[in-house]
C-alpha cells in the first residue's frame, strides 16, 4: 500500500499537498473543516522538527474562487497555533529562497499551485514528473508528503508528480479518508449495510448504485435524485416547477438507467413516503407522495414519515453510508430529512460514513458532534470515486512511491 507518517522520523525537509480548496465569497475565503483537518497532520510534523512546506490549489483560473492562497496562510495558522509564512511564487526563484530560509519546526505555504500552468493539465504521472515545477521543487526537499485525498482524483503536477522523483508518505488526512471510503469493498459487516442517497447530482448517485449492487442491502433515497426515482415509479413529482431547471434534464440524461435500477432492485430500493414544500404562509407544510394534488411548487425535503421509516432501517443497520442531502439544508425549515437521518445515524450503534462537500456541511452547520460518526469525509467527488471502486491516480501514485522504494532496497 503507501507509507504513512509513522515511518517519516523527524528532522527532515517535507513537502506537503493538503486540499485548502474553500469557498470564495466576495473576495473573502471561507474557514472551514478543511482547515482543521489538515492543521492535524501539518501540527504533527512540526512537533516532529520537520521543515514544513505545503502546497495547495484554490479555484480554477477563470472561475471567482481562483484566487491567491495568502488568506490561507492565516486561517491555516490560527488551527495549527504556529505562524505560516506565505510565498506568492510556486516554483521560481522566490519560493525555492524562501524553502532554503526556513528552519525545523516552521512552515511556508507556497502560492495557490494551479497558477503555475504545469499544474493542472490532467496527465500521466511520468509527464508531470519531468514537469519544472517538480523538477525544481524536488532537489529542495527529503520526501513528498500527500493528504489532500478530496483530490485524489485530479492527475494534477503537485498531487501524482512528486511521489514518483521522491519517498512518498500519506499524510493523516489521506489515511483516514482512505481507510473509510473504501471500506464498502474492503470490509465485511456483521449485518445489514445501508446507503443513504440524495443530493443534486443523479448521475453521482446512479454510478454509485451502479457499482455497489450486492454490496447494500437498503438504499434510502431522497433529494433531487429521491424525486427523480419517485417519477419512475409513477408519481406526480421530480419535474421542473416554479421556474426551477434541476429536474427535466437529469431526468432526460438518466431516465433510463433509474428505471433499470429501479426494476431490477425494487426490493432494495426505498423511496421517500412523503416530501415538503414552502406553502403560502411561508411555513413547512409536507403531503404524502400518493396525494393527487397540484404540484406546482417546489418541493424541498422529504417528511416526516419519511424521516421515521428511514430512522427504522438504520437503527437496524450494521454500517450506513451517507452521498447526498436529503433536503435543501440550508434552509432550516427543509432540514428535518438531512439532520433527522444523521441524527439517527448518530445514535446508532454502526459503522458510518458520510460524505459528499454538502453534506457534512450540514453537520457542522446544526451542531452535530463528528465523534458521533466513525467518519465524515471532507471528498466530494474523490469520495463518489471511491464508492464506485474507482482508483484515484493520488492514491496510485503513493502506492508507485512505495513499491519503487521497496525494489531499490531489495537490489
Ligand atoms: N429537493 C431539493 N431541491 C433542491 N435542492 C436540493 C433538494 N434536496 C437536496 N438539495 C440540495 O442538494 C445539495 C447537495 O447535493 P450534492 O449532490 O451536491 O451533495 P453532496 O454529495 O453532499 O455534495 P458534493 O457532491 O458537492 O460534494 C444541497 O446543497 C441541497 O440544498
Ligand atoms: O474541492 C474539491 O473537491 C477538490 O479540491 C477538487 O477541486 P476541483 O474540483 O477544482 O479539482
Amino acid at each position: 500500500m503507501f507509507k504513512t507518517l509513522d515511518e517519516l522520523g523527524s528532522g527532515n525537509r517535507v513537502l506537503v499537498r493538503l486540499d485548502l480548496n474553500s469557498p470564495v465569497e466576495d473576495g473573502i475565503v471561507k474557514d472551514n473543516r478543511r482547515f482543521a483537518r489538515h492543521a492535524r497532520t501539518v501540527r504533527e510534523l512540526v512537533e516532529d522538527g520537520h521543515r514544513v512546506v505545503v502546497m495547495a490549489h484554490q479555484g480554477r483560473p477563470g472561475r471567482d474562487s481562483f484566487v491567491s492562497l495568502d488568506q490561507h496562510a492565516d486561517l491555516l495558522a490560527e488551527y495549527v497555533e504556529t505562524p505560516v509564512g506565505f510565498v506568492d511564487d510556486v516554483h521560481g526563484d522566490e519560493a525555492v529562497d524562501a524553502i532554503r530560509g526556513l528552519d525545523a519546526g516552521e512552515i511556508l505555504l507556497l502560492e495557490n499551485v494551479r497558477m503555475s500552468d504545469d499544474e493542472l493539465p490532467e496527465k500521466p504521472a511520468e509527464e508531470h514528473a519531468d514537469s519544472e515545477f517538480v523538477q525544481t521543487l524536488a532537489p529542495e526537499f527529503d520526501c513528498y508528503i500527500n493528504d489532500a485525498y478530496s483530490a485524489a482524483h485530479r492527475s494534477h503536477a503537485s498531487l501524482v508528480g512528486f511521489p514518483l522523483v521522491l519517498p512518498a508518505y500519506a499524510g493523516r488526512v489521506m489515511e483516514a479518508e482512505y481507510e473509510a471510503n473504501t471500506s464498502i469493498a474492503s470490509r465485511e459487516f456483521d449485518g445489514q449495510v445501508t446507503m443513504v442517497l440524495g443530493g443534486a447530482k443523479a448521475t453521482d448517485v446512479i454510478d454509485v448504485m451502479s457499482a455497489l449492487d450486492e454490496a447494500i442491502d437498503h438504499y434510502l433515497l431522497g433529494g433531487i435524485v429521491g424525486e427523480l426515482f419517485l417519477r419512475a415509479a409513477g408519481y406526480d413529482v421530480g419535474y421542473d416547477v416554479g421556474g426551477t431547471e434541476l429536474y427535466d434534464h437529469q431526468w432526460e440524461q438518466n431516465e433510463e438507467r433509474i428505471r433499470e435500477l429501479l426494476a431490477e432492485r425494487s426490493d432494495r430500493i426505498t423511496l421517500p413516503f412523503d416530501l415538503a414544500y414552502e406553502d403560502a404562509a411561508d411555513e413547512r407544510a409536507e403531503f404524502p407522495v400518493t396525494d393527487d394534488v397540484e404540484k406546482d411548487f417546489p418541493l424541498l425535503d422529504v417528511g416526516s414519515t419519511t424521516v421515521e421509516r428511514y430512522g427504522e432501517v438504520i437503527e437496524d443497520s450494521a454500517a450506513v453510508f451517507v452521498k447526498g442531502a436529503l433536503g435543501v439544508f440550508e434552509d432550516e425549515r427543509f432540514s428535518t430529512g438531512t439532520v433527522g437521518v444523521l441524527e439517527t445515524i448518530a445514535t446508532t450503534d454502526c459503522f458510518s460514513v458520510i460524505g459528499g462537500g454538502d453534506t457534512s456541511r450540514a453537520i457542522e452547520l446544526y451542531g452535530l458532534d463528528e465523534e458521533y460518526f466513525s467518519h465524515v469525509s471532507i471528498a466530494g467527488g474523490a469520495y463518489v470515486r471511491a464508492l464506485t471502486g474507482q482508483s484515484l491516480p493520488g492514491v496510485d501514485a503513493l502506492t508507485r512511491s512505495c513499491e519503487r522504494v521497496e525494489s531499490s532496497v531489495d537490489q
